[in-house]
């Protein structure tokens, strides 16, 4: 005959439910919020008493969260701050995100730098990078244009302003995307420079790091929240191109069922390391202009593709060259 079901009581009981983070009020989140990145500062000794750091300001909420955490840490680290914001020419975009920028700056009393891709970069914008590199339209290579030019124009800018250091936003869902990206694109170079919470200042740049690297998005979305802070929140127009949506996608589905992938990520990144002869350059951003200005924008990104030098690109029948190593610090 066929068994009954064991009685309700005798089953394998439920899993406990996961301990999840402790309940905390408001202010007690903030001030914990506040405290981690005092640790991760402190400990990876990043930004030294007497330290002048050029903030990273986009007007989103990762580089208003930093600034604002900065702020209320700076007179325990001895440090001063200095806004630092990049317009990149992205017309129906940054002029809101600068508005916010200037918002902050005035409502924190912090000085405020703008310094533009047009201005630096021999009249190129980023809407002009996009026509170029598209034929027409937006194209997918924007991204990689504008973080690298980015990274150049934000190390002006700060030498600009007398910083020492300069900081940005990322944090550590930024930061797993990357890795991420880097992993599915085979790009050693930049997994290879990716990992830590910041760099030191290679080939004369300024040291460059990310306090709120081990944030959660979350938690920063959190903290502004609670906080009160005034940021932009739209998306790039550029944005729904990139890569980065694929891996943002992919990051999700693996953070569902494993709820540490992201911090994982991170900690991979920082462990990796190649061997200096291992290290491919990186495109940087005077490789990018000099194929814009040839009216070949594409030829100094991408792995395999034909790299740019002064002698030009490669002719047909010559052997692929790998791209120019960086005329500009790396990035
Ligand atoms: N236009 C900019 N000017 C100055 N710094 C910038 C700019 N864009 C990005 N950054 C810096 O790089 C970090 C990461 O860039 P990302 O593209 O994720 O910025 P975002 O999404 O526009 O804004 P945020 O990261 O501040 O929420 C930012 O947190 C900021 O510190």
């Amino acid at each position: 005959p066929p068994r009954s079901a064991p009685p309700a009581t005798r089953r394998a009981p439920p899993p406990p439910p996961a301990l999840g983070p402790r309940a905390v009020c408001g202010a007690c989140f903030c001030a914990a919020f506040e405290a981690e990145v005092l640790h991760t500062v402190v400990a990876g000794r990043l930004l030294p008493p007497g330290a002048v750091v050029a903030v990273g300001a986009s007007g989103g909420k990762d580089s208003t969260v930093l600034a604002h955490v900065l702020q209320v840490l700076a007179p325990r680290l001895g440090i001063s701050l200095r806004l630092v914001a990049v317009d990149e020419g992205i017309g129906g975009y940054r002029d809101a995100a600068l508005a916010a920028v200037r918002r902050q700056a005035a409502r924190w009393e912090l000085p405020l730098t703008v310094v533009a891709y047009a201005d630096l970069f021999g009249g190129w914008t980023m809407d002009a990078v996009a026509r170029s590199t598209a034929g027409s339209g937006r194209s997918r290579a924007c991204c990689t244009f504008c973080g690298v030019l980015r990274r150049r124009a934000l190390e002006e800018g700060a030498r600009l302003v007398g910083a020492t250091h300069i900081v940005t936003g990322h944090n550590a869902d930024d930061m797993a995307e990357t890795v991420l990206m880097n992993f599915l694109r085979g790009d050693a170079a930049r997994l290879a420079r990716g990992g830590g919470l910041g760099s030191p200042g290679e080939g004369g740049a300024l040291p460059r790091c990310r306090p709120l690297q081990l944030a959660s998005q979350k938690e920063v979305v959190l903290y502004a929240h609670f906080r009160r802070l005034d940021y932009f929140s739209e998306e790039c127009v550029y944005a729904p191109e990139a890569f980065r949506g694929h891996a943002r996608h992919l990051l999700k589905l693996l953070e569902a069922a494993r709820p540490s992938a992201v911090l994982d990520l991170v900690h991979s990144a920082e462990r990796l390391a190649l061997a200096p002869a291992a290290r491919p350059p990186a495109p940087g951003a005077c490789a990018l202009l000099d194929g814009l200005n040839r009216g070949r924008p594409r030829l100094a990104i991408g792995k395999g593709r034909r790299g740019l030098d002064e002698a030009g690109p490669p002719r047909d029948g010559e052997p692929e060259r790998a791209p120019a190593p960086e005329a500009v610090p790396a990035f």
